[in-house]
């Protein structure tokens, strides 16, 4: 963990090399600094983690305190106990399916601001080239303020937007910000005395001031949308403060800001770079829009067989959130790791760690793993992936809940690019093969991803 530490080395990394270390074990001890944890390599003992006995591993084992950072310390990511279990159900009923079906004209909307301003671009030079993560960042910090408070973000203009910018904040990788990440995440208990925040008090104060100007532009001009802004001011009968409704706010761009950009990045790339794949999608989106008038539905757009197996070939391959955690809050009797070993008990506190990019690329589960194969995901071949060696939003009780939302945002940008835009790597400018960045627990390319987009013929 040194390595990881002096920002050597991504924790990734030094879990796949530990995972590959041990071919016949189901599970390895591992250090957390000086804590001493486990890390699953078996999808059955993920199972009986994520799901069979979730009351022995209810927590994530991360440590932020509200006192500290009232945003992401009220976050059901890192909430624990009976106060995680109020603030999951309040999250998850902002995006239900219904609700999220019902966002697609704000999406829809962001998605042909991405198309027009690339239009502009090309415009004056014929081909124009972008990074892939800078066209997903805008796009994504689009969304999340047209859904969250129904406004534009001003993300597809010149310059830099402000809230995009605000979003570097929270996850872009970076020296000090890493070190932050991984003291909340490898050394917990001490980060609980420290003042440690993953978000700066400007944007904390940002979110509030949203939430304050958005309450009184509606009230004052009588606005009721029955959106995912009016959802928040109440729950359950009970008036929320700007406090609680800044948090869950601030919660939609914490959790559908990075990650989503990391994913869409690299689906961006994919795509760019198999002609064959981008072909087979374009025909796709034509045939579904030839059914039904032209026009495409947010249900025909979750139901696209082809496009959604290439969006989950791209998080198998790079899963954003490339490493899950949980922390033992009773004590659980562990089976064997192998032929030769005995079971062990496993004390409260101790880390556990599912590797979800090391699964993804596991042989046993994907053969040829490093190749982009959007059949694995078609049909009887997706039928018969094993149950939990694919996890890119977790599995259980504390599955992601923005799961929905961040698909069907993912699927309208790629639609929108594949319809309007012929996508090809720049690779003058890219270097490749893609590395992994070291730093960061969100999961970030090395170097930058650059795209050419053409009008299409
Ligand atoms: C591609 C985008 C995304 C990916 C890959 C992703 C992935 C994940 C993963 C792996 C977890 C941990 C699950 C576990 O420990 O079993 C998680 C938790 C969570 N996600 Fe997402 N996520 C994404 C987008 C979003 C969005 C858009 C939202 C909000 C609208 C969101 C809200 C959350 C929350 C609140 C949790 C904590 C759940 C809990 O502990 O109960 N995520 N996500």
């Amino acid at each position: 963990m040194r390595k990881v530490v002096f920002l050597q080395s991504s924790l990734t990394d030094v879990y796949r090399s530990i995972y590959r270390q041990f071919p016949n074990c189901k599970y390895v001890g591992i250090y957390h600094m000086d804590r001493p944890g486990i890390l699953i390599r078996d999808p059955d003992i993920i199972e009986d983690v994520l799901v069979k006995n979730f009351s022995n591993f209810h927590d994530n084992d991360l440590e932020i305190k509200i006192e500290h950072d009232p945003i992401f310390g009220n976050n059901p990511f890192v909430l624990k106990g009976d106060m995680w279990k109020k603030k999951r159900i309040q999250h998850l009923s902002s995006v239900t399916p219904a609700k999220v079906k019902a966002m697609y004209p704000e999406i829809d909307a962001c998605g042909d601001r991405m198309v027009s301003y690339l239009n502009k671009k090309i415009e004056k030079t014929g081909i124009f080239c972008m990074e892939a993560l800078e066209l997903a960042a805008r796009y994504t910090t689009d969304t999340c303020t047209a859904v969250g408070v129904n406004l534009d973000a001003n993300s597809f203009t010149d310059g830099v937007p402000e809230l995009r910018e605000a979003g570097r904040d929270i996850f872009e990788v970076g020296l000090f910000r890493s070190l932050k990440l991984y003291f909340m995440f490898l050394l917990p208990t001490i980060s609980s005395f420290v003042t440690l925040r993953l978000l700066p008090k400007s944007l904390t104060q940002k979110y509030k001031s949203l939430v304050v100007q958005t309450l009184k532009y509606r009230a004052e001009n009588n606005i009721k949308k029955n959106d995912f802004f009016d959802h928040l001011q109440e729950f359950r009968g009970e008036k929320q403060t700007v406090d609680e409704m800044a948090a869950q706010l601030g919660g939609l761009y914490i959790d559908g800001f990075g990650t989503n950009a990391s994913g869409i990045n690299f689906l961006i790339y994919n795509i760019a770079a198999l002609p064959d794949v981008q072909n087979r999608l374009r025909d796709e989106i034509r045939e579904y829009l030839e059914r039904n008038d032209g026009k495409l539905t947010p249900e025909a757009i979750i139901e696209m067989p082809y496009l959604d197996a290439v969006v989950s070939e791209s998080l198998r391959q790079y899963p954003p959130f490339p490493n899950l955690t949980r922390r033992c809050t009773k004590s659980y009797e562990m089976p064997k790791a192998s032929e030769n070993s005995s079971g062990f008990t496993m004390k409260v506190g101790t880390p556990v760690v599912i590797p979800a990019y090391t699964l993804h690329h596991d042989e046993r589960f994907f053969p040829n793993p490093e190749k982009f194969d959007p059949d694995r995901f078609l049909g009887s071949n997706k039928e018969s992936i094993v149950k939990y060696s694919y996890i890119p939003f977790g599995e259980g009780p504390r599955i992601c809940i923005g799961m929905r939302f961040a698909l069907f945002q993912t699927k309208v940008s790629i639609i929108k690019l594949v319809q309007n835009f012929k996508l090809s790597v720049n690779y003058d400018k890219t270097k490749l093969p893609i590395r992994i960045h070291p730093q960061g627990l969100i999961l970030a390319a090395m170097d930058k991803l650059w795209i050419n987009f053409e009008k299409l013929n």
